[in-house]
């Protein structure tokens, strides 16, 4: 295996066909992938494997086969060494209640070698980015979910590690304490150049803040790619129709003539985003300028009146969405739609081998 260093811009993470059997669940699935500096968002549904990953990746857990390298160093056998290197924020709640975020922190500091006066300045400075200084000497039994999140966070880079792994940072929190967070993290790197693996099972969300994402189920990979590459190759155009005496369903007559023209159409269902009226919005696959002129003179040949054609990029959500309208299992949460469109290669494959008892 090649060994993964952060030196030269290569590999931080990798990960070779590794497996994780239990014995009633096989959470980990010949898993390979490679993990790049930035920020990279490891997402699936529950149950998908991604902190069995984290725990294997962090020295904790052993895998059943295969094998992985965090920085260059082997996770069989060199956990410790990569724990010095790396931080780890948990999804569950973790934290002492009766001690302060100074406190709490401190010790943790402690825990990673840093002498005292390191340790309490590490701290201090940490505890100001995550934008809790102010209430740094309170007991953390008083502070909000948000505010215990940030206390996670900041326990995990206050050694000044290379590289955090976050599990489901975002949990418990509403969606301005979401994108106060995904900001936070989106800074890990910009700021300080740490780079991030963080877990969610919400697709949009990570859209957002991250390079790269990786998408795992059942254990297994489904993929792995920029996150603009998930965007941008799947560029639709919105197209809203009014109706006409000739045409009592607008909508429809279009799509039958649009396909008609060869172009790939379906109609818009369930949308994350409310700018779109469900069942009165077709989405045409963008194949080139000619496409625009072939969906203005097909409406203008229908004699229908053209409400809307906008350049849409697809969510992330809805590429993983599955056939059947109730989401790909990837997607849940996040209002993902649910209209046919690109399909997942692998679509009958998904969630195979997931539970093996
Ligand atoms: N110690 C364990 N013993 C038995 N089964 C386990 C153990 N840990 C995890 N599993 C199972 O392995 C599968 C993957 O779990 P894992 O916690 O890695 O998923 P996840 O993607 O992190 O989901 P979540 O977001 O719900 O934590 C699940 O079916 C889970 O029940």
């Amino acid at each position: 295996m090649v060994r993964a260093t952060t030196v030269g811009d290569v590999t931080v993470i990798a990960i070779e066909s590794l497996s994780k059997r239990f014995p009633r669940v096989t959470a980990l699935d010949r898993l390979s992938v490679d993990i790049t500096p930035g920020v990279t968002g490891l997402v699936g549904a529950n149950g998908a494997g991604k902190s069995t990953l984290i725990k294997i990746l962090l020295g904790l857990s052993p895998a059943t086969e295969g094998r992985a390298a965090v920085l260059g160093l082997d996770v069989a056998t060199e956990g410790s060494a990569i724990r010095e290197r790396v931080g780890y924020m948990p999804e569950h709640d973790c934290l002492p209640p009766d001690v302060s975020a100074t406190e709490f922190v401190v010790h943790m500091a402690r825990m990673s070698g840093l002498p005292p006066t390191a340790a309490r300045e590490r701290t201090a400075d940490t505890l100001r980015h995550v934008g809790l200084y102010e209430e740094r000497y309170r007991p953390i039994g008083g502070y909000s979910t948000g505010m215990k999140q940030r206390v996670k966070l900041a326990q995990a880079l206050v050694h000044d590690p290379q590289l955090v792994l976050l599990d489901e940072p975002t949990n418990g929190l509403d969606p301005v304490g979401r994108d106060d967070m995904l900001g936070l993290i989106r800074r890990v790197h910009t700021d300080f150049g740490i780079s991030v693996l963080v877990t969610s099972h919400l697709l949009g969300e990570l859209e957002r803040t991250c390079d790269h994402v990786v998408v795992i189920d059942g254990g297994k990979l489904l993929r792995s790619s920029s996150t603009s590459d998930f965007t941008q190759t799947t560029a639709s155009l919105a197209v809203e129709v009014t109706d006409t005496d000739t045409h009592p369903d607008g909508t429809k007559a279009l799509g039958k003539a649009l396909a008609d023209a060869g172009l790939a159409v379906q109609p818009m269902g369930r949308s994350s985003d409310s700018a779109y009226a469900a069942g009165h919005v077709l989405l045409v696959d963008v194949d080139g300028e000619e496409t625009y002129d072939v969906v203005r003179d097909t409406v203008a040949g229908l004699g229908l009146g053209l409400v809307r054609m906008e350049q849409r990029r697809h969510h992330i959500s809805e590429i993983f969405r599955d056939d059947t309208g109730d989401g790909g299992s990837a997607s849940a949460g996040d209002g993902g739609a649910t209209t046919g469109g690109p399909a997942r290669p692998d679509a009958n494959e998904k969630g195979a081998a997931h539970h093996v008892a």
